[in-house]
């Protein structure tokens, strides 16, 4: 298990500065290594943070047609609708950048739209496997679950990643890869997600968090305060809390400002 790095960024735009530095220098060492760069993104404020990766030198070094992006969680409506991550992920950075359609996993379209969320689950998680059979996903050790290079993540004012909500069962998943929510107290109430096993699983997990909403649970989730989802993030060899200072102001000792 990694142990958790964290780097406190003066402002909003210094994290984004590092956190395409820090995606770069993975794309490129995965590229290397495997010809293949295997990324999940996340919804929420996450998406903002990503517009470096559009402007020199990123744009147009990165090898972004070896790119493979999936979803740590997804809301269940239509692709177009306001609630959706994939729309907020594809108006915010995947329309900008050059990745082959066919290499983004969004959730089931008309299962979406229908709100299955059951189903939009079982879908998503035949998805990973098609994926970890073709090779495009390694699987983690002896465990099976999916590897994925590198996963962007946020996490909300109650402390939940993905969606995985405090004092809801979907944490104490062991044994799906995706599993759903109905009842989500955050809307819109029905959700996919991946388990905390497969988030776990991930080579690198950065958790970028800004502003004062979150700063209990940041200090919660940093000294492994159980019933916050997020303080239950691992990552095979590393995990990285990029906050600003309002997010880490409540966190003992927090002076390694970048
Ligand atoms: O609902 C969600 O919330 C979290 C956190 O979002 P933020 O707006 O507080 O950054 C997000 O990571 C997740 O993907 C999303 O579905």
């Amino acid at each position: 298990m990694a142990p958790a790095k964290k780097i406190v960024f003066k402002t909003k735009h210094e994290l984004a500065v590092e956190l395409a530095k820090y995606t770069a220098n993975l794309s490129s060492k995965f590229c290397k290594e495997r010809g293949i760069f295997t990324v999940v993104l996340s919804g929420g404020d996450l998406i903002s943070w990503l517009w470096k990766l559009l402007e020199p030198p990123y744009a147009d070094s990165i090898e972004w047609s070896k790119w493979h992006i999936f979803w740590v969680d997804e809301r269940v409506c239509g692709w177009d609708d306001a609630d959706s991550n994939y729309k907020l992920a594809y108006d915010g950075f995947l329309s900008k950048v050059p990745i082959p359609a066919e290499n983004i996993y969004a959730i089931d379209k008309g299962l979406g739209a229908e709100g299955n969320a059951e189903l939009a689950a079982e879908r998503y998680e035949e998805c990973l496997k098609e994926k970890v059979n073709k090779n495009i996903i390694r699987t983690y050790k002896s465990s099976g679950f999916p590897q994925f290079d590198l996963q962007l993540l946020g996490m909300g004012p109650d402390g939940h990643m993905a969606s995985l909500f405090p004092g809801h069962d979907q944490i104490n998943e062991k044994v799906k890869w995706v599993t759903f929510i109905t009842d989500s107290p955050k809307p819109p109430p029905k959700r996919i997600t991946f388990t905390l096993p497969v988030i776990n699983c991930a080579s690198y997990n950065v958790m970028a968090v800004c502003d004062k909403e979150q700063a209990h649970s940041v200090a919660a989730a940093l000294t492994h305060t159980k019933d916050v989802p997020a303080g239950r993030l691992t990552a095979d060899v590393e995990v990285v809390w990029f906050l600003d200072q309002a997010a880490a102001s409540k966190l003992k000792g927090w002076c390694s400002v970048l």
